[in-house]
Order: structure tokens, then C-alpha cells, then sequence
């Protein structure tokens, strides 16, 4: 591979606004891969996977680089040799990589691959959680999986297509996808593309949606005609997945504090061909207590520490906080405590998040079916899905029912 010049100095622009004004990296690289309209899909995607690269590795690739944060250009450049070095690629004799130490950067990289918090380029604080919650074994296992690059996962909208159907309009527009065995709607992609640009798209025929998310509102149980309400909707996801399934019919409420999430459900629901959600803004406890006893199915889909999707975000990996983490546990419980006096007797109940941490997931279910709000319910299934077990992102998901 040889580098050029205009793409490396936009992966430099794009760490610099990630690393030193906190700037989120999906946000950056779609601004990066605006700049110039020359640049075709090998262009963007090195700008995009070498930017993603760096940012999952920091800590290994500063530490070899023996560069110190706040990064000054240099010390990027410094981490972009290391990047380079590592892949095996020459570097250019630009005045950036003079005296570039290649035997060192390698003697380095064998020295500090033999701890994990520097192989998996990973906090201390995330180890430590990690390894008291999982144990060593799945801990170093899982947390490799999270630092693989993720497939391309799309989920079939039903309400339009079949799967099968798409993936022959997808062949025909030169993107190859193949079933996934057990997983109802989803296709992966064979290889990466940009499949936002595609008319199967811009017609409703899929959303991209990792396997391990198809996975939550199937546990949801909902059928045509029934109420649901999605209590933490976001851009809605699982929303549109669960209008699928109940093939338009009945009702759902998508919740979320933001309204601003719910704008964007509301685009992608005209796209997907979904009319019959209603959005609503949590602005105070109203919109719950008037659904209380109303749903034949709530879903919970908690905000979460994300620690199942770092494959996706890797600069979550930076920017997570021991106290984020103590609060966020601490939201889990009280919307749980809240968003469950919805169900109505013999409805059920769904509680998921993106994480793989226990105290996240089983922990605070448990916790839920001990206190008073929880009396009513029993569990009926829990699922506990690791990446590098499925192969797809971390998630957890429980089944509860709530008694007649
Ligand atoms: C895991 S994300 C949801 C993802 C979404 N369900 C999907 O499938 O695309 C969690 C969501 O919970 C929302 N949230 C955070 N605190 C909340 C609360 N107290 N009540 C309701 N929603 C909340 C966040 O804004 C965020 O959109």
C-alpha cells in the first residue's frame, strides 16, 4: 500500500479533533470523507479505517510511540508510524517519519502485548470492571473480540421485502450478502460497502442493524394488534423491527427523553413504510403515569455503558467514566422501576442493554424482581450474548412477565 499524502494529513485533522476536543469519531469521519469529492471508496475508506484504527489503539500505540496526551501533531504523526509500521507499510520519506525507530516500534509492540490492558489498548479502570465482573478468562477473550472491526449486518424490513427478495436486489446492485443461520431478517454484507448510497435503501427495504440487536424484539414476543411501548426509542431501531413483526397492526408508543432521537425514528419510520407509532417526549413523569396498566408489551432497551458495541465505538473506550458508570447503573434500576408499572397484567416485559457487564444486566434484574415494583413479575428467560461467543455485539436481554 502506498500512503498519500491528502488522506494522512485528514486522518491527523480527524485524531486531533477526536482525541484533544473530545469531538466523537463517527461524527468526525462523516465530516472527513466530505472533503473532497475526488476521492473514490478506497479513499474514504482508508481516511475512515485508519482513523478508527488509531483511535481503538491509542493507548498501545502511544505507549510504543512513548508519546503523552494532550497529542500535539507531531506525537500523531509519531502514533500514525507506529500504525503503519505494525501493517507493514512503507513509510514515504517525508520529514513526518525521519528517524522513524522500526526495529524499536516492533521490539516494543512484543514487549507490551504481553498485558493485556496494553495489547487491548484499554483504561485500567475498564480492565479492572471487566476482569472482577467477567473473570479472566472471558474478560480477555471478550475484550479482544471488542478491538475486531464488526461486519455489516442489515436487518430485512418484512413490512416491504422479503429476504430473499433483497438480497437478489442487492447481488444486482453489486453488493454480495449472505442468511445468517438463526437470525430471522438479517443479512451480512460478504464485503464492506457503503450501502446508504443503494435504492433498496432509500426505499425501506433494510436498516443496518448488528445481529445481536435482531435479536431483542423477537424476545419481545409482540403480535399484530397489540400495544407496545418502546420506553427508551432513541432513533429507533428496535422500533421499526418490532413494527415489522407486528406487520403494522396495533399500536406502538416510542418514548424517549430526547426529542431529538425521536426526529430521527420519525424519518427513518416514513422510509420504512411503519404507521403506527406514536413518538413521545419524556418530559416528566405524565406520559408514564397515563400508560400505566396499558401495554400488552414494554420494551426497556436502558442507556448502557455500551461496553458490548466498542467494536462500533471505540472511543468509548476514552471517553467512559468510572462515575458515568455508577450513574448510569443507577438510571437502569429507576427506569425499571418506572417503565414497569406500564405492563398490564399478563403483559411482558423486555430489559436490554448493550453491555456485557452483569452489574448492568442480570444484576439489576435481580435486583428489580427483589423490590416492591417487581413483586408482580417472574422471570421467564434471560439471554446473555457475548461477542466472542456469537460473533456479533455483546448484548443482554430478559423476558418478564407480569402476573394476572
Ligand atoms: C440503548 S439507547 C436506545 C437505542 C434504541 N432503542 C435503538 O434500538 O436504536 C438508550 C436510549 O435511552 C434514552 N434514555 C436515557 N435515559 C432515559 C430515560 N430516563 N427514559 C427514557 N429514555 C432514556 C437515550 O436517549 C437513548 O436513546
Amino acid at each position: 500500500m502506498r500512503l498519500h499524502r491528502n488522506l494522512c494529513f485528514s486522518v491527523i485533522d480527524g485524531l486531533t479533533l477526536i482525541f484533544n476536543e473530545g469531538k466523537y469519531a463517527d461524527k468526525v469521519i462523516q465530516q472527513l470523507l466530505k472533503r473532497d469529492k475526488r476521492w473514490g471508496a478506497r479513499d474514504r475508506a482508508f481516511v475512515a479505517e485508519t482513523t478508527y484504527d488509531i483511535v481503538r489503539w491509542k493507548r498501545l500505540y502511544a505507549e510504543i510511540a512513548e508519546v503523552k496526551e494532550p497529542f500535539n501533531r507531531d506525537n500523531l504523526w509519531r502514533m500514525f508510524a507506529v500504525w503503519a509500521t505494525l501493517k507493514g507499510i512503507k513509510l514515504p520519506d517525508w520529514k513526518y517519519f525521519e528517524k522513524t525507530p522500526t526495529r524499536k516500534i516492533k521490539g516494543r509492540f512484543d514487549e507490551f502485548s504481553k498485558i493485556r490492558k496494553f495489547r487491548e489498548s484499554i483504561p485500567d479502570w475498564i480492565d479492572n470492571v471487566g476482569l472482577e465482573e467477567l473473570g479472566e478468562e472471558k474478560w480477555t477473550k471478550e475484550i479482544a473480540m471488542q478491538n475486531e472491526q464488526a461486519d455489516v449486518i442489515l436487518r430485512t424490513n418484512t413490512l416491504k421485502t422479503t429476504k430473499e427478495k433483497l438480497q437478489n436486489i442487492l447481488f444486482d446492485q453489486g453488493i454480495e450478502t449472505e442468511p445468517i443461520k438463526g437470525y430471522n431478517s438479517a443479512l451480512k454484507l460478504v464485503e464492506r460497502a457503503n450501502v446508504f448510497v443503494t435504492d433498496a435503501f432509500k426505499n425501506g427495504f433494510f436498516e443496518v442493524q448488528d445481529a445481536s440487536s435482531q435479536l431483542v424484539a423477537d424476545f419481545l414476543d409482540v403480535k399484530p394488534g397489540m400495544k407496545v411501548v418502546d420506553t427508551c426509542a432513541g432513533a429507533g431501531g428496535k422500533t421499526l423491527h418490532i413494527a415489522s413483526l407486528m406487520e403494522n397492526k396495533g399500536q406502538i408508543v416510542a418514548m424517549d427523553i430526547y426529542e431529538s432521537k425521536l426526529k430521527k425514528l420519525k424519518v427513518r419510520a416514513r422510509r420504512n413504510g411503519v404507521h403506527n407509532v406514536e413518538l413521545k417526549v419524556i418530559d416528566s413523569t405524565k406520559p408514564i403515569k397515563k400508560l400505566y396498566n396499558k401495554a400488552d408489551r414494554v420494551l426497556i432497551d436502558a442507556p448502557c455503558s455500551g461496553l458490548g458495541v466498542l467494536r462500533r465505538n471505540p472511543d468509548a473506550k476514552w471517553k467512559l467514566e468510572p462515575e458515568f458508570l455508577d450513574r448510569i447503573r443507577e438510571t437502569q434500576q429507576e427506569v425499571l422501576q418506572q417503565y414497569s408499572k406500564m405492563v398490564k397484567p399478563n403483559g411482558k416485559l423486555v430489559y436490554a442493554t448493550c453491555s456485557v457487564l452483569p452489574s448492568e444486566n442480570q444484576n439489576q434484574v435481580e435486583a428489580f424482581l427483589k423490590s416492591e415494583a417487581g413483586t408482580n413479575f417472574s422471570l421467564v428467560k434471560d439471554k446473555k450474548v457475548l461477542a466472542h461467543t456469537s460473533g456479533f455485539d455483546g448484548f443482554y436481554m430478559a423476558l418478564l412477565e407480569r402476573k394476572g
